[in-house]
């Protein structure tokens, strides 16, 4: 592999961020590290953009560091390898895919194949079609492989799914696995916890422009540790809900669903309360409601 750079690939150090009275990131630290895929997570507004565009050298930090390959992002040399994908990806309309993708490849020395590229982000037929007259969903994918085409060394996309329906978002997680299988280490935005879940080994959830919660997938989970548990019983909800160790109970029909961090002790009193109680079901809750959890107390922070 060609010139190698330090690890971390890119980072955050103690990175502050300001726009007029608004406290967008505030002493952030973070770090992709090669062969990962980081998934920065947060609620609109919680800072993900901004800290992408520090790491890109697109906005300078007011206080702290942001590093690219051990450089400063603005550095030639640490972009070399970076394949980028940003949420505003306004891209001459009147060109066909095929004139973006030969433009943008023409730019690096070792692009892959257009065929390659057609593969990996789904632009089957598309290839003859100018920019402008595509939909939404497939002109992100266009921005995908625009973003792949030089054989990035580091990734980072930006909410790249955001507008993809549902069998597209998952042909690019399949595009973007075999890029990661080769060698490819990515830092992804996205909104949603799915996507974390099927990509990412590590996570940084940002809530008002702070770090909230940092560490694997299942480290963030089990800083929330909540079990779901699905029952059918008469049991009224509203009584559950009052429980010790209890955070929500609902009905479903038949059913009654509650979170909680002391599942054992909850299964003991429900089975206890209702000897008829059928159908038990206890699962671990999934990122979303551990997401919830870690930003429900972190609003945005507005100067005075
Ligand atoms: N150019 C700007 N001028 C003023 N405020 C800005 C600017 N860019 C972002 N902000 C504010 O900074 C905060 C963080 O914005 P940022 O775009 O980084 O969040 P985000 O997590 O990427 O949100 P989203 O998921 O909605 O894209 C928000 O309160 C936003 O309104």
């Amino acid at each position: 592999m060609e010139h190698r750079c330090e690890i971390p690939l890119a980072s955050l150090s103690g990175a502050s961020k300001r726009y007029g009275g608004t406290l967008a990131l505030e002493e952030v630290d973070l770090e992709l590290r090669a062969g990962q895929v980081l998934a920065l997570l947060g609620t609109n507004g919680a800072g993900k953009t901004t800290a992408v565009s520090l790491l890109l050298g697109l906005l300078e930090p007011d206080a702290g560091q942001a590093r690219l390959c051990g450089r400063s992002p603005r550095d030639l040399a640490a972009r070399q390898g970076v394949g980028v994908m940003l949420q505003s990806g306004a891209l001459a309309p009147t060109l066909a895919v095929s004139e973006h993708l030969d433009l943008v490849r023409s730019y690096y020395p070792d692009p892959l194949h257009v065929s390659e590229c057609v593969a990996i982000a789904g632009l089957d037929g598309l290839l003859a079609r100018r920019y402008g007259t595509l939909s939404g969903g497939q002109q992100r994918r266009v921005q995908f492989a625009l973003a792949i085409c030089g054989r990035p060394r580091v990734l980072f996309l930006d909410e790249p799914t955001t507008g993809l329906d549902i069998e597209a978002r998952q042909g690019l997680w399949r595009g973007l696995r075999a890029l990661v299988a080769g060698g490819t280490s990515v830092l992804l935005t996205t909104h949603y916890l799915e996507e974390a879940e099927a990509l990412a080994d590590r996570v940084v959830v940002l809530a008002g422009g702070r770090v909230v919660a940092e560490g694997s997938l299942d480290a963030v989970r089990a800083r929330v540790d909540q079990r779901r548990i699905r029952c059918v019983t008469a049991l009224d909800a509203a009584e559950v809900a009052r429980w010790p160790g209890v955070r929500a109970a609902n009905r479903d029909g038949g059913r009654l669903e509650v979170v909680t961090g002391t599942a054992e002790d909850v299964v003991r009193r429900l089975l206890a309360a209702d000897p008829a109680l059928s159908s038990l079901d206890v699962s671990r809750a999934g990122l979303a409601e551990a997401f919830l959890e870690i930003t429900r107390d972190a609003p945005m922070q507005e100067a005075a």
